[in-house]
């Protein structure tokens, strides 16, 4: 990969975001790499300076070779390199990101998938069936991996919902060479926050749901800026399919609307859900069986554009939780739209597992333990309210933390939930931070109706895993919310190895039983 630093100037001119350019000696500069991190600086690079920068990353980065750096102001420790100095650095870096890469979105079928709950389930589910129809040539970027290629080794962890935009298009670009023709990936509303995909068309943008969260520093100042942007990937969709049932659905679909034609946009809802009466319902989910291990239900096509579509069918889903009813319809659409038929969707689904999600273990004389990743009040009420209508004779037992140095609103939340739908609390860590983990405990415990719930203090996040399994009969439910798959807990700045709830949970019960 090669880009030219004309050819770099004469884009962000095009799009009005060059302020002002000192180019060094060489004036026709061609770059081998570009990065936004002077610890990855190889020879030839052009470095982006952004963020919590320090200008000693610019010392460094001249030290190991950068010839160029983009930045919003010029440095004196880039003297001798060639400074572009722009405007708006993440969207500099977004466009200059798709042209080194050379425009690997031009090579892929794009699907976008966003929401407050949701997003990673429904991009496995979606791209589990076009793995099927396209014969495994399908990537994923999701939260907990990223699938650059179907081989062992093109697979890996990820370390954001959506990577920076440099990492974007250098992944995108790998899945190409890989042979992958098609891509799903979550697009968090800190994607559009921080232009992280500024200048990217989808070929479809999926809208599962909106509630509060995400609002605090570092994130967005207030809702209505977390509801603007995750618009934003409606907007810049060819196609968008949404949620009918999702709050602000006027604002969504008006987003939609403003650059797609409505007979480009599907929406669907739950049957006899309450929906706006003036729009026109694409498909509806009419549930047939659901249990404690997943559920089957019919996907009625009710629009021609619908039946054009030709996934109308009964599916059977292996994930518990009748709102994956809902994330397996948005896979559905999504991937009937990127091609996928009703029986690539059919044979793909039941198969579809998400690792840290609505993960059951089944024990001789104690409950039925459910490790799900459920960490604010939306999540945590859905699991709770769909695991408390399948017990009949058991009680809801919830093993639950909040996070510290963000979201502090989910810790009401937490009370919230819990007083709604658990009989027992265990409280207690969950990537604590910066804050005492007693303390966040406490503030979930403030909004608890203690009428209603037993609660248990214990900051030993595996020995209250333990109390809570040893504590339960066979017909209780265990719920150990909130970290899924994490294999660490953030304490003080330091991601502290932690073996996940679901090793815990089963480490425990291999024990006990
Ligand atoms: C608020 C936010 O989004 N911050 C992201 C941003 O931070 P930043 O630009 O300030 O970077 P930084 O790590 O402070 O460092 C500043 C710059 O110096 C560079 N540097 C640093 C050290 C050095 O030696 N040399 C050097 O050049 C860094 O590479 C960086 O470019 O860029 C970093 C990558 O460079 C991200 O890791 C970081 O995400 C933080 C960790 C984060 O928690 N982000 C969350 C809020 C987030 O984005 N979440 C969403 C999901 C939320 C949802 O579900 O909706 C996501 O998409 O993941
Ligand atoms: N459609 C939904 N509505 C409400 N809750 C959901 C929905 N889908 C999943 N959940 C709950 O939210 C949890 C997280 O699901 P998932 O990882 O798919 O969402 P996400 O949008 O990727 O989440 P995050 O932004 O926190 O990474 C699940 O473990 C489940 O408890």
């Amino acid at each position: 990969m090669s880009l030219g630093i004309r050819e770099t100037i004469v884009l962000l001119k095009e799009h009005h975001l060059l302020k002002s350019v000192t180019l060094a000696k060489d004036t026709d500069q061609a770059f081998k790499a570009v990065t936004y991190d002077s610890r990855q600086v190889t020879a030839d690079t052009l470095f982006f300076c952004k963020g919590n920068f320090k200008p000693v990353y610019l010392t460094s980065a001249r030290n190991q070779g950068a010839t160029a750096y983009v930045a919003e102001q010029s440095y004196a420790e880039g003297d001798g390199l060639s400074a572009i100095i722009v405007t708006d650095i993440q969207k500099a870096m977004s466009l200059v990101g798709a042209a080194f890469y050379d425009y690997p979105q031009n090579d892929l079928f794009i699907v976008g998938i966003t929401g407050t709950k949701g997003k990673t389930t429904s991009a496995y589910f979606t791209r589990g069936i076009l793995q099927t129809s396209t014969d495994e040539k399908t990537a994923l970027f999701s939260t907990i991996d990223r699938f650059v290629g179907s081989q062992p080794d093109q697979h890996f962890k990820s370390n954001l919902t959506t990577p920076e935009s440099l990492d974007l298009f250098h992944d995108m670009r790998t899945a190409v060479t890989n042979g992958m023709t098609h891509l799903v990936m979550e697009v968090s509303s800190q994607a559009y926050k921080r232009n992280r995909v500024f200048g990217l068309k989808f070929d479809v943008g999926v809208f599962l749901n909106i509630t509060p969260d995400h609002v605090g520093r570092n994130e967005h100042p207030t809702f209505a800026d977390y509801l603007h942007c995750k618009e934003q990937l409606l907007v810049n969709a060819k196609r968008c399919v949404i949620n009918a049932e999702t709050a602000h659905f006027a604002d969504v679909y008006g987003a939609a609307k403003a650059t797609t034609q409505p007979e480009s946009i599907y929406l669907f809802s739950k049957k006899g859900a309450q929906v706006p009466s003036d729009v026109t319902i694409d498909f509806e989910i009419e549930n047939q069986a659901e249990s404690l291990h997943g559920s089957e239900f019919a996907l009625n096509a009710r629009t021609e554009k619908a039946q054009a579509l030709g996934v109308a069918a009964n599916y059977t889903v292996h994930i518990p939780g009748d709102y994956n009813e809902g994330n397996a319809t948005s896979a559905i659409i999504a991937a009937g739209l990127a091609g996928a038929n009703q029986a690539a969707a059919q044979t793909a689904l039941p198969d579809i597992h998400v690792p840290g999600r609505m993960e059951y273990i089944k024990t001789k004389h104690h409950g039925t333990i459910y490790i799900d990743y459920a960490h604010n009040y939306a999540s945590m009420r859905a699991l709770l309210a769909f695991l408390k209508k399948q017990t009949d004779a058991g009680e809801v037992i919830a093993v639950v933390g909040s996070a510290g140095d963000k979201g502090i609103s989910r810790r009401e939340g937490f009370g919230k939930a819990l007083s709604e739908e658990a009989d027992v609390a265990y409280l207690t860590a969950d990537d604590p931070g910066f804050e005492d983990p007693k303390a966040i405990a406490d503030a979930i415990d403030q909004h608890i109706d203690h009428e209603k719930v037993t609660v248990h203090f214990n900051m030993d996040r595996i020995s209250a895993i333990r109390e809570a399994i040893e504590s339960s009969s066979n017909d209780d439910i265990v719920v150990i919310a909130g970290k899924g798959e994490d294999p660490y807990q953030k304490v003080k700045g330091v991601d502290t190895p932690y073996p996940s709830d679901v090793t815990v949970a089963k480490t425990i019960v291999e024990e006990i039983e």
